[in-house]
This record gives structure tokens, C-alpha cells and sequence, in this order.
């Protein structure tokens, strides 16, 4: 850098010394040197007398520019000329004197050096400030360092390579300086900066004048906006109004570049913004919008100050954004070329704060002192206007509310099922509120949880895991969820995340940042909580009192849907029971011998009084007990007996008989169906496994049981749970199971006919009636009981029974055991018309022998196998075809087996094959 003065430096030479004495002081010159130099100085001396006649005329700063460009420019060359003025803060200096020909405009800050303050100790305008006489600047021998200040790099830049400075004084004080510009290397001669010198002395008064009267326009133009501004700050009504103030009139009178109002929360806890610049220079950073639209904890020595602070608040970004702690905005505005900020807080008329008006700068130093008394002023008007509009921005926010609460309560009340809750939250409310998902939770007083009532969410998240979690997760009362106020409260989610709370983990992990609550009640009961989920952070501010309000609204729709779920499962349950009486009653008309007792089985002979024994010790017991006998032999008159000998006495037995159904029917029959689960299915049914709940079920000729429905018998009588034909529910079941069977189910279980599993799990207490050949010692105990029974029936006086008809029935093999011999003395009662039997109808001897050689007739091997094939597919229920089919179990490949079906001529009856 190089810079320099008159080697006289420091000394005031034009009042005080010619410029001869100067430079004679200062070496030694030639006869001829001197009376050349003094010759120049006369002549100089002479220029500068007439150039005070000039100077005394300025008024103006027209004038000034007129002075330059005519006379200035005549004395020495220069580009343009400039004069800067030091600012009240004695730190910076501003431009004062702009020369209309600079060719400085062409750059691109020219606006900006032309409009900033500029930090007077730069090293190069406050030494020329402090300098006694002028400096010359040579730009080129500056060369390429930091310490160049912004304006002298802008100088540089725009082809200057010369500049002389000159300080301006006044009454000993130093307020300005005068600058020569010019694009000529060592273009200043000494003369030319002994000129300057005299310039500037001359010039001085002139110029403090021209400030003086500036100042006072300014103060003047100032009152003026002042009251402009506070004029039409009070005739705003909303905050675009606002806005248009401060963007068309503030920004007139002293640059800034952009600003901001904030207002406090109620609790003094918060600040958020209430208007913001669109031309905030921040507006493109990607935290923008998100700090923009948040809020600020007022929990810092920073705000506190600002607060606090009863004048406007200047303070350097740089400065503030490095103390730790200092908020996310700082650093904001640190990233986007913020450099000074004036804030001033807005007061209530109690002086409570109300808010802030904060100004930005991208310049240190940017703010004026002068303008905090402006601002101060403004802002009294300021606080006023946004009281007002806060005011008037509440009563309507209280009418919109009270529209849209009017518009859902409408809607609330026509709520007649869980889907029009459902169309609210997924449409309705979305006009109000800004959520992504929503969730209702309805207290489990028993469980104590609140389990997920009603949801709505994102189509991408509702097949997550996370999602499916969540609605299944049941929330503790005791969780912190649960707290008493029965105002919404907003959650911010990243801080469950380290908790123990497993639903605001899950809502996490679908992505949720923030969600509100608030509480469903019925009277002083709480009946749930509705929550609305935002995946943005600062969603629900703004809907505290509207969500508080539509909660009433949301309680009681909620109620009276539980209300009316409650009734309608009630109702069901009658309808049930009802359904169950009406089965139970047409039951009991079909059943007449419901009260048989161990009293109504006859058998004294040893083998029955076995079989009583075995009856007395399952009697009581809980357990599935098989009944095994021929055909006729009392299986059924057994399982009543030890029914109404049980426990379950006073509830149904329930028959089913295995062999009287077909096979699609019998489930249907056992488990009941659901309306509609098949063709013919026109009402619900409840099946035999309901009706005998907490009684016993009869299951007659289960050795008829197809075999896919076996499986199903062993997982009713297992798990004691069974589901309706076409439903879902599973229905607790406690049944007693009794089988009867007259095969021999061990040969069918080694056949394949019938599963093994179920034979064991029905075979727990096997009782074996014996036929009634091998117990003829019954047989004239069993006819009295018949006779007197028939006799009884039909009104007939019949007391007894011949010997010799006696010894017939004594002699007789009885295929059709007690059944044959109770028909028997039935016909014969019917035909008897004395008081004695004495003539049995049995099937003569003859016809027995006929019968007997009938049954001896030896099947060929042909009718054996056609036989067999009949009765393997009447067990399949016909079916040929698949797994459990006839020809599975034949082990015949299928066209086989249609091509045996067709040789031996079998054919399907109604329902069943003939043989
Ligand atoms: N020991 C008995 N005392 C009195 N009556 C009996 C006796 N055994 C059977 N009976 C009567 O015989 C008839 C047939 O009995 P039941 O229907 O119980 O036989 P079952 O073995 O179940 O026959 P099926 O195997 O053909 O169903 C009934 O009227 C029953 O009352």
C-alpha cells in the first residue's frame, strides 16, 4: 500500500505556510527552482482566492456538483469526486456527495456503498480523516489482501487506480472527507495535493452548512413519516395492511431489508411470528418455512433481554449466534447474510410485553442510532395496531369457529354408526385441521387400557407393521398420555421415543411428529381420547380452542355410538337366547320321553345289572361315554337314563342322529349357520352343540359320521369351542358328549371308515348293552312292563301273559332285541281282546326257517363286491372324487371304479345308493 501526503505532513501550510516555506523546509532547491515554484504558487494562490468567491455562494448540494464539474475540473485532472460524511455514531461514515458521473455506477454494489454505513476504522479513511493534510491512495500498490475494505475493493474494481483524500473540518472536529478519484496511475502532482488541501479548507463551512440544513429537512421528512407512518399504522385493520406499511413507507426512510412482528403467547412461554416478510433475504434457506412457521421458546438470556429492554434492541448476528444456546433463528439469519438486527418490544397499554418488531440488516453496523428514537416512536402505534388486529382476527376466529362447530355438530348428530365418525375425521375435519392420521381410543374400564376405537390414516402406512401395532396396542391408564386436563394438549413425539411409551414409539415409526389430544367424556366420566397425528412439526398450534370445542361434540357421538353398540349386542344376545328358548321348546314337543330314569330300564338279569353298575359310576362324571349294541337293544333309553341322572339334568340332552342327516347337513346341524352361508341359509341358525350347551349331546349312529365332519367333532369336543357355518366368531361351548354306535367301531377305525383320534376321544368310558338272546332272563320282566304300558294306551284290561305264549317268546332269537319284543306286545295288546295274552304274532318258525335260509342265501362274489362298493359310497355321501372319496378309500384309480359302478349296475336313490 502506498500512501502518501506533502512531506510536510502535519502541517497546516495553506493558512499558516506558503507552499514554498513548505517545500524549501523540506530540501534544498535552485534559484531557478524557487522562483518557478513561486511563480506556481502565486499563481496557485490566485486560484484559490477566486475559488473561495465560488465556494461562498454553495447552498446547495447542486451547487457543490456544479463547482466540481466546472471549476474543480479545470484545475487538475481527476475522474470524479466525492464527499463522505462521519454518522452521529462517530464509527461510520455514509456517502454524502455522489458525483453523477462516477464510474463507480456501473458496479454492482454501487447501490449498497452508495445507501450503508461504512465502518469508519478501515485503515483508510479514518487515517485520511486524521490526516492534516491530503493522502494519496495508489490502488495498484495495494496489492491482493484481506484487509482491503469493500468499498475500496468495489473502487478497485471499477478501473480506479488513483484516489486523494482530504479531511473536512470544523471547530477543531473532523466530519468529512473530500475525495478525487482517477483511472491514471501517479496521476497527483505535489501541486495537485496542495490544491486539494486548499480545497478542502475552503470547502468546509460550506459543506457543515449544507449538513446542517439537511439534518434538519431529515428531522423535518422523519416527523413527517413518523406521523405518516403512525396515521396509517392506526387505520390498519389486518396484518397484510401491516405489512404494506412497513414494506412502503418504513423502508423509505431508512434502508433495512426486511422485518418481522412477533407476538407472545398468553403464558408469556412463546413467540411466534405474526407477519412475515415475503422479501426476507432468509426466505430461501430450506429451515425457513419451518422456523417461520414455529414457534420460540422464550426460555433464553437472549429474548429475555430483548424483552426486557424498554428501547429498540441493535445486536450483530455474528456476535449472538456463536454465545451457546443462542436460538435456531440466529443461526438462520447468520447463514443468510443477516448481520444486524434491531428489535424493539411491543407493549401492552399495562406495558406487559405484547410482542417484537424486529428489522434486519445484511451490513454490520447497519442501523443508525438515530433510528431507535424513530422506532420507539413507531412502536407505541405499532402495539396499538396489533391489538387491534389480534382483536379483530379473535372475533373472527371465534365466528369461523362457531360456523365450523356448527357445521360438525350437524354432521356429529346424524352419526348412526362407526363409518360416519369415520367419514368426519377422514374428510370433514380435514378442512380445519392440518393432520395426517387420526385415532380414537376408548376406555376399557375393566382392562383399564384405551383400545383403538376408530383410525384413519395414510393409505401408505395402513399395511405397516408399525400401524398395525399401533391400532392393536392397548394404552395403560397409567400412562403419561393420561393426564387430567380436559384441555387438547399438543405431544411432541421425539420426546417418547426414549420412553417406556410402546404407542408413541409406534406413531414414531410411522413417521408422526406431533400429535393433540383431548379427552371424550361422558358426564365426569372419561370415555376415550381423540387424537389428531401430523408427520409436521407446529401442526396444531392453532387448533387448541376449535378441537376443545368440536370434543364435546365428538364426546357425545362417541357415547351414544358405544350406547347404542351395547344395545344392539344386547339385543343380540336376546334375540340369541330367544332364538334358543324358541329351538330349546320346539325340542322338548319332539322329545316326550325327556324324563327317563335308570327306574324306566328293565333288567334284572346279570348282564344289565353289569351294565347298571357301570352306569352308577359314570353317572355323575363329566365324561363322554360310548354306547355300544346291536340295533333295538336300549342304547337310546340308556343315554336319557344317565342324562337325567347327571349333573346337566336340568338342561337339554340334544340328539343328533348321524345316519338321518346328509352329510352336507349334519355340520350345519351341529354347528348352526350364519344367514346366508349357503344356499337355503335364509335365517341364522343356532346348531345341536349350542342348543345342548351345559346339557348333554346325543350322538346316535356316530359311526355314520362322514369323515371330514369327524375332524371337525374332535376339535368341538376338544377345544369345547365351535363356529357357525359362513361365520367367524368362535362360541365357547360346554357340552356332554354321549355316542351310540351298533357297528364295531374298532373294525371301522382298522377300516379307515372312522378316524382313530375321534375313536379314542369318544371310547374314554365304553358300556356294551347286550343283546336280548343273551339275556332271555329279561324277557318276562320286559313283557309285563310292555302290556302294562300298551295296556295302559289304548285303554285295554290285559293283566298278563299265558305260560305257553310266554314260552314262545322265551324261544324266540329276537334280531331286533327289546325293540322287536316291545313291537310285538304292542300288536298283540292291539289285536288282544280278553284280559289275558295267551296268543303271540310272532314270525312263525317256518318263516323264520325261510328267513334264516333266506339270510344263509350265499352271495356271489360279484353282489359281495357291489355290496361293499354301495356302502363305501353312501359313506362318502357319493363322492367319487378327491381326498376322503370312494375310490381313495377303495384304492381304485377313478375310471376304474365308474367303470365297476356302471358293470354292476349300482344307482343313486333320492339321496343314498340302493342296493
Ligand atoms: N331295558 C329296557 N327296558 C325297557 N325298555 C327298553 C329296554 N331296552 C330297550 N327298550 C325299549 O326298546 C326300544 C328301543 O330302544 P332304543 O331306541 O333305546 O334302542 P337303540 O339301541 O337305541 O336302538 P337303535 O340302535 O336302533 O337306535 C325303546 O322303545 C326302548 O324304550
Amino acid at each position: 500500500m502506498n500512501m502518501q501526503g506533502p512531506e510536510v505532513e502535519g502541517k497546516d501550510f495553506f493558512t499558516k505556510q506558503t507552499y514554498i516555506e513548505a517545500i524549501s523546509e523540506a530540501h534544498e532547491v535552485s534559484p531557478e527552482e524557487e522562483i518557478s515554484l513561486m511563480r506556481e504558487a502565486l499563481e496557485e494562490k490566485g486560484t484559490l482566492l477566486s475559488l473561495s468567491k465560488e465556494i461562498v455562494k454553495i447552498r446547495a448540494k447542486k451547487d457543490l456538483n456544479k463547482l466540481i464539474k466546472e471549476t474543480f475540473s479545470k484545475l487538475f485532472y481527476f475522474y470524479h469526486c466525492t464527499i463522505a460524511i462521519v454518522n452521529e455514531d462517530k464509527k461510520t461514515f455514509r456517502a454524502f456527495l455522489l458525483d453523477p458521473d462516477s464510474r463507480i455506477k456501473i458496479h454492482e454494489k454501487y447501490q449498497h456503498l452508495i445507501t450503508q454505513p461504512i465502518v469508519l476504522h478501515n485503515g483508510f479513511d479514518d487515517r485520511v480523516l486524521n490526516s492534516d493534510v491530503p493522502l494519496i491512495i495508489d490502488f495498484d500498490a495495494l496489492g491482493e489482501t484481506d484487509k482491503i475494505p469493500w468499498h475500496v475493493r468495489i473502487m478497485r474494481e471499477s478501473g480506479i487506480m488513483e484516489v486523494v483524500g482530504a479531511a473536512l473540518s470544523m471547530d477543531q472536529e473532523r466530519f468529512a472527507s473530500i475525495w478525487f478519484y482517477s483511472d491514471r496511475k501517479n496521476n497527483f502532482t505535489q501541486r495537485d495535493l496542495w490544491l486539494i488541501a486548499g480545497i478542502a479548507t475552503l470547502i468546509s463551512p460550506a459543506i457543515a452548512n449544507i449538513i446542517a440544513g439537511e439534518q434538519v429537512e431529515k428531522k423535518i421528512r422523519e416527523a413527517d413519516a413518523l406521523l405518516f407512518i403512525s396515521d396509517a399504522i392506526a387505520s390498519v385493520n389486518n396484518r397484510n395492511d401491516l405489512l404494506d406499511v412497513f414494506n412502503k413507507s418504513l423502508k423509505k426512510l431508512f434502508y433495512f431489508t426486511h422485518s418481522m412482528i412477533l407476538t407472545l403467547s398468553e403464558d408469556g412461554q412463546q413467540l411466534s411470528p405474526l407477519i412475515l416478510d415475503p422479501d426476507s433475504i432468509s426466505r430461501h434457506d430450506p429451515d425457513y418455512q419451518h422456523i417461520a412457521s414455529g414457534w420460540l421458546a422464550v426460555n433464553d438470556e437472549f429474548l429475555d433481554r430483548i424483552l426486557s429492554s424498554k428501547d429498540p434492541f441493535i445486536f450483530d448476528v455474528l456476535a449472538e449466534a456463536g454465545k451457546e444456546g443462542s436460538p435456531d433463528c440466529l443461526q438462520l439469519n447468520l447463514r443468510t447474510g443477516v448481520k444486524q438486527i434491531m428489535c424493539v418490544t411491543l407493549r401492552r397499554s399495562d406495558q406487559q410485553p405484547l410482542g417484537i418488531l424486529a428489522l434486519y440488516n445484511d451490513t454490520i453496523n447497519g442501523f443508525s442510532e438515530n433510528y431507535r428514537a424513530l422506532i420507539k416512536g413507531i412502536s407505541y402505534h405499532l402495539s396499538t395496531a396489533i391489538s387491534k388486529i389480534l382483536y379483530l382476527e379473535d372475533i373472527s376466529r371465534r365466528d369461523e369457529e362457531n360456523r365450523i362447530l356448527l357445521e360438525i355438530s350437524n354432521e356429529l348428530v346424524a352419526v348412526k354408526e362407526k363409518n360416519d365418525i369415520l367419514k368426519i375425521i377422514s374428510v370433514s375435519l380435514k378442512k380445519y385441521f392440518n393432520y395426517t392420521d387420526s385415532h380414537i381410543v376408548i376406555y376399557n374400564t375393566s382392562a383399564r387400557t384405551y383400545k383403538t376405537y376408530i383410525f384413519h390414516a395414510r393409505d401408505q402406512v395402513l399395511e405397516s407393521q408399525e400401524f398395525q401395532a399401533m391400532i392393536r396396542t392397548e394404552i395403560p391408564e397409567n400412562e403419561e398420555i393420561i393426564d387430567y386436563s380436559h384441555q387438547p394438549i399438543i405431544v411432541n413425539v421425539d420426546d417418547l421415543v426414549d420412553s417406556e411409551f410402546q404407542w408413541g414409539q409406534q406413531i414414531h415409526q410411522m413417521g408422526i411428529s406431533e400429535y393433540i389430544r383431548v379427552k371424550l367424556t361422558d358426564g365426569d366420566q372419561i370415555i376415550g381420547l381423540f387424537m389428531l397425528l401430523s408427520e409436521q412439526k407446529n401442526a396444531f398450534a392453532q387448533s387448541k380452542s376449535l378441537l376443545q370445542k368440536i370434543s364435546f361434540q365428538f364426546s357425545k357421538a362417541i357415547a351414544n355410538l358405544i350406547a347404542n353398540e351395547k344395545i344392539a349386542s344386547q339385543l343380540e344376545q336376546i334375540n340369541r337366547y330367544k332364538q334358543q328358548l324358541e329351538e330349546e321348546k320346539l325340542y322338548l314337543q319332539q322329545e316326550v320321553s325327556a324324563g327317563l330314569t335308570y327306574d324306566d330300564i328293565v333288567g334284572f338279569g346279570t348282564e344289565m345289572q353289569k351294565v347298571f353298575g357301570l352306569l352308577s359310576q359314570v353317572s355323575f362324571a363329566n365324561s363322554t361315554v360310548l354306547i355300544l349294541g346291536e340295533t333295538g337293544t336300549g342304547k337310546e333309553l340308556v343315554a336319557r337314563a344317565l342324562h337325567n341322572s347327571s349333573s346337566r339334568k336340568n338342561k337339554l340332552m340334544v340328539k343328533v342322529n348321524c345316519a338321518a342327516l346328509p352329510a352336507n347337513l349334519i355340520e350345519s346341524e351341529l354347528f348352526g349357520h350364519e344367514k346366508g352361508s349357503f344356499t337355503g341359509a335364509t335365517e341364522r341358525r343356532i346348531g345341536k352343540f349350542e342348543l345342548a350347551n351345559h346339557g348333554t349331546l346325543f350322538l346316535d349312529e356316530i359311526g355314520e359320521m362322514p369323515l371330514d365332519l369327524q375332524v371337525k367333532l374332535l376339535r368341538a369336543i376338544q377345544e369345547k369351542e365351535i363356529e357357525r357355518v359362513g361365520g367367524t366368531a368362535v362360541i365357547k361351548t360346554d357340552v356332554r358328549i354321549i355316542a351310540a354306535t351298533n357297528r364295531n367301531l374298532q373294525q371301522e377305525v382298522e377300516a379307515g371308515w372312522f378316524r382313530r383320534d375321534l375313536y379314542y376321544r369318544i371310547n374314554v368310558f365304553p358300556i356294551t348293552l347286550p343283546p336280548l338272546r343273551d339275556r332271555k332272563d329279561d324277557i318276562p320282566a320286559l313283557a309285563a312292563h310292555f302290556i302294562k304300558k300298551y295296556a295302559r294306551n289304548t285303554g285295554k284290561k290285559i293283566t298278563s301273559i299265558s305260560a305257553g305264549a310266554m314260552q314262545q317268546l322265551m324261544a324266540y332269537n329276537w334280531p331286533g332285541n327289546v325293540r322287536e319284543l316291545e313291537h310285538l306286545i304292542e300288536r298283540s295288546v292291539l289285536m288282544n281282546s280278553n284280559g289275558i295274552l295267551r296268543q303271540m304274532h310272532l314270525p312263525d318258525i317256518a318263516s323264520q326257517q325261510k328267513d334264516y335260509s333266506a339270510s344263509l342265501h350265499i352271495k356271489t362274489y360279484q353282489e359281495n363286491e357291489r355290496d361293499y362298493i354301495i356302502d363305501i359310497l353312501n359313506r362318502c355321501d357319493g363322492r367319487i372324487y378327491g381326498r376322503g372319496g370312494a375310490a381313495e378309500l377303495l384304492d381304485l384309480n377313478i375310471s376304474t371304479l365308474n367303470s365297476k359302478i356302471k358293470k354292476l349296475g349300482i344307482r343313486k336313490g333320492k339321496t343314498r345308493y340302493k342296493k
